[in-house]
């Protein structure tokens, strides 16, 4: 309580103190519905002072989480909480220089994440000497200088992208992806680009300003006209590229602007795309905007169009697969979809360094904010089962839109799934693995942790349905699947097909259902034979796995209530349920 006093705008915490059971507490985690030991305050708007001292009271806080919030100024002494092991502050507005020893002494601390903040100076020795560090993501800040050497090698999670470091990559981080550094134009070295020789002295004639920069390329041999030649020649690159730059403003402004209406061709040319009659790329840009989430893929946003819709911006770092005018079209084609239960993307923004998306805001939130908020209740089986049969067709509308493409959603998951006021379901972020680069799709794209492909990485045409097998698991268990963790790696034993498998291979029981959905009467014989078409989805292996027309069909065939002589005991048998899901 003494820490929430020193908040501002804490209405979001208005039940502390009211309820006797601490575990019911907004924000608190709790093992097992018992013993505390964290904060998960996110997405809150809370803003003010972190009392330090108040947390410090609580002997076992090891995970303290201000994701999406409004704090400012310095960072705060941390490292008075000794036994912290995740730190997640992304997504605020703390700045300035931290200290270099803001983080001695954390000896337990695993993730570290401070993204998109306005954090300036260098990366602090002591997050560099930090002995589990595990995860690090501090994008998005402006962290300058080099990057120490860490003590800590092998990352799960590393992040250093758009800031503002310099010089040569340490050995030790050369191994990891390019888009961990990308975005900070002085960085060489593997896996960027190489570093110049910087041991050759400058010429003796030359004067001191002239001295190269260690970042530049080294100076040729020159006689006495060398200045000259020199300046000459910066002169004319100078005039060069002004010319092409105006070239480039003048044909970028003329045709910013290309329709993306359904039908019509790009223009090959054109960065951005916007339906007609709906709002300019001006009015996105002065629309307020609130940050819903950065995710491996980057940030995404709510923007508020004055006298327009409500919209979805989602800003997309590693989208270099194709070129420019593959990319254009590529959009184009996602751009003319039309179907109930997808949700449109109405204009995209092309840029080389990122991409901007935009879709339809779905008012009713995401499948997974209600399945795993609140709300879960609201999903009751008709609900659930209407939602399905959606997400099957636009699916289906998917395939036969993108026929010989082995993943044409990609990325279906449960916060990938919209819903709107009638609980219609809608997909989103569909399409996408063509343009994503390889390396970021392998690792965060959920089509990627089917077995066939996170074991031989070749997905196939069944590896979306696996998706939509594990989304009807979730949807009918309650739970959140472990292989979706964003950073999860080879969680595959773990994974929520694995769980109901074994938990139905002993008997055939309605136990493994979300408790709001438990007991629906004359509904269970229907909700176990969806379970078992998420069972056939989810088999390991890719031959028994059913394909996307099969399971579609079974799921339209679905009714809400069990008719008389279809008593699910009589339906399931052992012979027509022999998964190989463990194998
Ligand atoms: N069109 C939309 N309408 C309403 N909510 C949305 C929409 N698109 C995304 N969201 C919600 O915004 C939040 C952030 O979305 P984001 O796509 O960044 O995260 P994610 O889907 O969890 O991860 P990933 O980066 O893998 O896509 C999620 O809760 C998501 O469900």
């Amino acid at each position: 309580m003494r820490f929430r006093s020193s908040l501002s705008n804490d209405s979001a915490l208005r039940n502390w103190g009211n309820e006797s059971n601490l575990c019911g507490w907004k924000g608190l985690l709790c093992r097992n519905g018992q013993t505390f030991y964290g904060l998960r305050l996110e997405n809150m708007g809370l803003g003010g002072k972190v009392d330090v001292e108040a947390l410090r009271e609580l002997s076992n806080l090891t995970s303290f989480s201000v994701i999406n919030n409004a704090f400012e100024g310095p960072m705060p002494e941390f490292k008075k909480l000794v036994r912290l092991r995740a730190l997640f502050l992304s997504n605020n507005n703390f700045s300035g220089e931290i200290p270099d020893d803001a983080f001695e002494g954390m000896r337990r601390l695993k993730r570290v994440f401070l993204a998109e903040n306005g954090f300036t100076g260098s990366i602090p020795k002591s997050l560099a000497n930090l002995p589990r560090l595990w995860d690090l993501d501090i994008h998005g800040n402006g962290f300058e200088g080099n990057i120490p050497e860490f003590h800590q090698k092998g990352f799960r999670v590393l992040n250093m992208s758009h800031n503002q470091l310099k010089g040569q990559i340490p050995e030790s981080l050369r191994d990891k992806d390019r888009s961990s550094f990308a975005g900070n134009k002085l960085l060489c070295g593997k896996p960027m680009i190489p570093c110049f020789n910087y041991s050759i002295p400058p010429h003796p004639k030359v004067s001191k300003s002239l001295t190269p920069d260690p970042y530049s390329p080294p100076h040729e041999k020159g006689k006495n006209n060398h200045i000259l030649i020199i300046v000459l020649v910066v002169v004319a690159v100078v005039v060069f590229a002004s010319i092409v730059a105006l070239l480039f403003i003048h044909n970028h402004r003329k045709k910013r602007l290309q329709p993306l209406t359904p039908g019509r061709k790009a223009n090959s040319q054109s960065s951005a795309g916007f339906k007609e009659g709906g709002f300019s790329l001006q009015d996105l840009l002065r629309a307020s905007a609130v940050v819903l989430g950065s995710g491996s893929f980057g940030s995404t946003y709510k923007a508020m169009i004055l006298n327009g819709p409500h919209v979805i911006v989602k800003r997309f770092r590693n989208m270099n697969n194709v070129g420019k005018q593959e990319f254009i079209e590529h959009m184009q084609r996602l751009g003319s979809l039309t179907h109930p239960n997808l949700l449109p993307l109405a204009a995209f923004y092309y840029r080389k360094e990122d991409k901007f998306l935009v879709y339809d805001f779905g008012e009713n939130g995401s499948l997974a904010s209600h399945l795993h908020g609140r709300n879960s209740s609201e999903l009751t089986w008709s609900t659930r089962l209407k939602i399905i049969k959606g997400v099957a067709r636009g699916l289906a509308y998917l395939y036969e839109n993108f026929p010989g493409q082995s993943l044409p959603h990609g990325h279906l998951k449960s916060s990938n799934v919209v819903l709107d006021h009638s609980f219609e379901p809608q997909l989103t972020e569909y399409g996408l693995v063509p343009v994503m680069n390889r390396s970021h799709a392998q690792q965060f794209m959920v089509a990627y942790k089917a077995p066939e492909v996170s074991q031989h990485g070749r997905p196939n045409e069944k590896s979306d349905v696996w998706c939509l097998g594990i989304l009807i698991l979730e949807l009918l268990t309650g739970k959140f699947p472990a292989n979706y963790l964003r950073h999860g790696k080879g969680g595959n034993k773990a994974d929520l097909a694995t769980w109901v498998d074994s938990v139905v291979r002993e008997e055939w029981s309605c136990e493994v259902f979300d408790n709001d959905i438990k007991g629906t009467r004359n509904g269970e014989g229907e909700m176990l034979k969806l379970l078992k078409i998420g069972m056939f989805c989810c088999e390991w292996s890719v031959e028994n796995r059913w394909d996307w027309r099969e399971a579609v069909a079974k799921i339209e065939e679905l009714k809400e209530r069990d008719s008389a002589d279809d008593e699910y005991s009589s339906y399931v048998t052992e012979d027509d349920f022999s998964f190989s899901v463990t194998n």
